[in-house]
């Protein structure tokens, strides 16, 4: 015994690995219908929403870099006139200070306008001319840099920025060119031609205040482009919402539809084209599971077995639809069948083919005699039983199904039927015995037999067999008929002896037996000496009781293998086959004999009675069977010619030679 405290544990675990289990087997399903439906599934909105996500994103960049960009020549624009302005100004003061004689002064003057324009730095450089004419200057002045010597040099101002894309700093080197025109001649100081560069001031602005100016508009413009695109993804959440969900329950609908199960319905989410899909959808639905229901039901009907309401109504309907084809198909076929043995092996061949039977027996059931026949076993012709009691045979009633005319279902209730064979019971087989109904009672019994394994086989099979049988009872009704009408065509109502009718049908398979065989035959003529007197006294009655005891008569005088015939009238026949002429003899003088012997006990007497007798042989008469009979009867003339009661051979003389028969 385990201890409830590891055993608990145990049961919990074992739950939950099943429940991860269930939900695995549950994406695995998933993914293999995904899969089946061509790779895996990206939802609509979602994929809506990723476009516009990267719509905006690549819109912020956009914005953000030519914002950036815009700004930047802005402010290099703004920065150099400011600085233009400030050099004019510095410029202005310096040769004030000249003209004043402050100019020594003149370090804390560019401090000052530098203080004025906010800007970092104020340097002046001088050029090589002054410099020439009025020394090198201040420390600060003598600083001069790669730019300040190409301004120099060049006479063209110089406006840059330094440090990253936006920059930190604002440079402008601007030269100051010597001119002689305006309020101040440059001349009068200067020792310099005209558009020489004197010197440059280089003035240096913080871009800080730009930069940070920038930063600050692009991310605004990026919020505002952002809130919008969320925004925009809201909206555009909200319109496909409904066109999402309807999809997916459109999917899901489908998706169950192909499995049989069309009541899922879509719900209408608003007035528009969804809406109205959605509205059409359901009304397809409904429409399909009315009509396959209505088709179901029929179907129902004609194999009389009710749906099983766990199955898929579509696949189910079409595979019953299909077997009732065959069915239609195979009773066309039987009903061109020329007899019931030839149906009853088409119906083998169903049970074989198309369910794959292997065991199963055919009995045709005689209600008059009270008998039953083995007519199939296992899809061969037999005489014998073999899965049941051998007494059915002599006694049908025993056969349960023959007995109370329904199916007998030894598939659930195996000991339901006595008469099956025990051992057969033992080893695991079970039965389905149905009875083939017909003119209102059993006419066969099918008997079908599997292992205990294929009974859930049998059962669903079970249907659509009795639909086969269902169709073929009519059939095998309608065949027995009339091979029983050909039958009794074949035969003499009064005597229950073979007919002339049967001489002409049978004769030639007589003669290809005598002739395979070389084996004579001899036909017997026989005929009652004064039979008229015997209707004239005692009635017609009186006379078919003579002529009945007579073919009881011959029959007990003859072998199995020969054949009696009522030929006519009074007529009788007898072929004695394998037999020559004088053996027959012999047998005609014993009926002949034993006619004469027997008195007939009729009503108001007794009566005695005489018969003659002909005989031919085939073929040492003739080579003809009907010029035989001929001779036979001829035969017979001759025996009445010569006083009656007696047995004549037929000769030659009495036929005259070229005659016709
Ligand atoms: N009761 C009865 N009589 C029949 C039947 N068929 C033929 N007959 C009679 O059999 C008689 C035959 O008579 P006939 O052919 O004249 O010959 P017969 O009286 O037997 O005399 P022979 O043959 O010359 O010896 C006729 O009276 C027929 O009516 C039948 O089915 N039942």
């Amino acid at each position: 015994m385990i201890p409830t405290t590891i055993l608990d544990p145990l049961v919990r675990m074992q739950r939950r690995l099943g429940a991860i289990g269930h939900r695995l087997r549950r994406v695995l399903a998933r993914r293999a219908v995904a899969r089946r439906r061509g790779g895996r599934i990206v939802r609509l909105q979602t994929k809506t929403q990723l476009a516009l996500l990267v719509v905006m994103l690549i819109m912020t960049l956009v914005i953000g870099v030519s914002s950036m960009a815009l700004l930047r020549d802005f402010s290099m624009r703004s920065a150099a006139e400011h600085t233009r302005t400030a050099a004019e100004m510095i410029r202005v003061a310096l040769t004030e200070a000249m003209l004043n004689g402050t100019i020594d002064r003149r370090a804390s003057l560019l401090q000052r306008l530098g203080e004025v324009h906010s800007l970092e730095e104020v340097r002046v450089v001088r050029g090589p001319l002054v410099i020439q004419q009025y020394g090198e200057g201040l420390p600060l002045e003598t600083r001069v840099d790669r730019i300040d010597r190409r301004v120099l040099a060049t006479g063209t101002p110089y406006f840059g920025v330094t440090g990253g894309l936006l920059g930190s700093e604002f440079r402008a080197t601007i030269p100051y060119v010597a001119e002689s025109r305006g309020d101040v001649n440059c001349m009068t100081c200067h020792v310099a031609p005209q558009g020489a560069a004197l010197g440059a001031v280089t003035l240096t602005a913080s871009m800080d205040h730009m930069k940070t100016l920038g930063i600050a508009t692009a991310l605004l413009l990026v919020l505002i482009v952002g809130f919008f695109a969320a925004l925009s993804m809201y909206f555009l959440g909200r319109l496909l919402r409904p066109l999402v969900e309807t999809t997916a329950e459109i999917q899901e609908a489908a998706s169950r539809a192909a499995e049989g199960d069309f009541s899922q319905r879509v719900k209408r989410r608003g007035n528009d084209e969804i809406g109205l899909i959605a509205t059409d959808f359901n009304h397809m639905s409904r429409s399909i599971t009315t009509k396959l229901t209505e088709i179901r039901g029929h179907v129902a009907q004609l194999v009389q077995a009710l749906p099983d309401p766990r199955g898929n109504l579509l696949n189910d309907t079409a595979e019953t639809v299909s077997g009732l084809v065959r069915v239609a198909q195979f009773k066309q076929a039987i009903e061109e069948d020329q007899s019931t043995e030839e149906v009853v092996l088409r119906i083998g061949e169903v049970l074989r083919q198309e369910f794959a039977l292997e065991h199963f027996s055919i009995y045709a059931v005689d209600r008059e005699r009270k008998t039953m026949r083995v007519a199939l076993v296992d899809g061969m012709p037999a005489e014998s039983v073999r899965w049941c009691s051998p007494d059915i045979l002599e006694s049908c009633t025993i056969c349960r199904v023959v007995r109370t005319g329904h199916p007998i279902d030894g598939l659930e209730q195996p000991g339901l039927c006595r008469a099956f064979d025990g051992q057969a019971l033992e080893e695991g087989m079970r039965y389905l015995c149905i009875p083939v109904i017909q003119s209102g009672g059993v006419g066969n019994v099918v008997q079908l037999v599997v292992p205990a394994g294929e009974v859930a086989r049998l059962r669903a099979a079970r249907p659509l067999v009795g639909a086969y049988l269902r169709e073929a009872a009519p059939v095998l009704q309608a065949k027995a008929l009339m091979a029983s009408l050909r039958e009794s065509s074949l035969n003499d109502t009064l005597t229950g002896l073979r007919n002339r009718r049967f001489l002409e049908e049978y004769s030639p398979t007589l003669v290809a037996q005598s002739r395979r065989r070389q084996r004579p035959m001899t036909l017997m003529m026989l005929d009652l000496d004064y039979f008229k007197t015997v209707n004239d006294t005692h009635g017609h009655d009186v006379g078919d009781q003579i002529l009945r005891e007579l073919a009881g008569i011959l029959r007990t005088h003859l072998r199995e293998s020969d054949l009696v015939l009522r030929y006519g009238g009074e007529e009788f026949l007898v072929i004695l086959v394998d037999t020559g002429a004088d053996a027959a003899m012999e047998v005609a003088e014993k009926i002949r004999g034993a006619v004469e012997q027997t008195v007939f006990k009729v009503s108001g007497g007794e009566l005695r009675k005489t018969l003659s007798v002909g005989l031919a042989e085939y073929p040492g008469d003739a080579q003809a069977f009907w010029q035989v009979l001929k001779y036979a009867d001829v035969a017979l003339y001759a025996a009445k010619e010569r006083g009656r009661n007696r047995v004549v051979r037929f000769e030659a003389q009495m036929w005259p030679s070229g005659g016709e028969y």
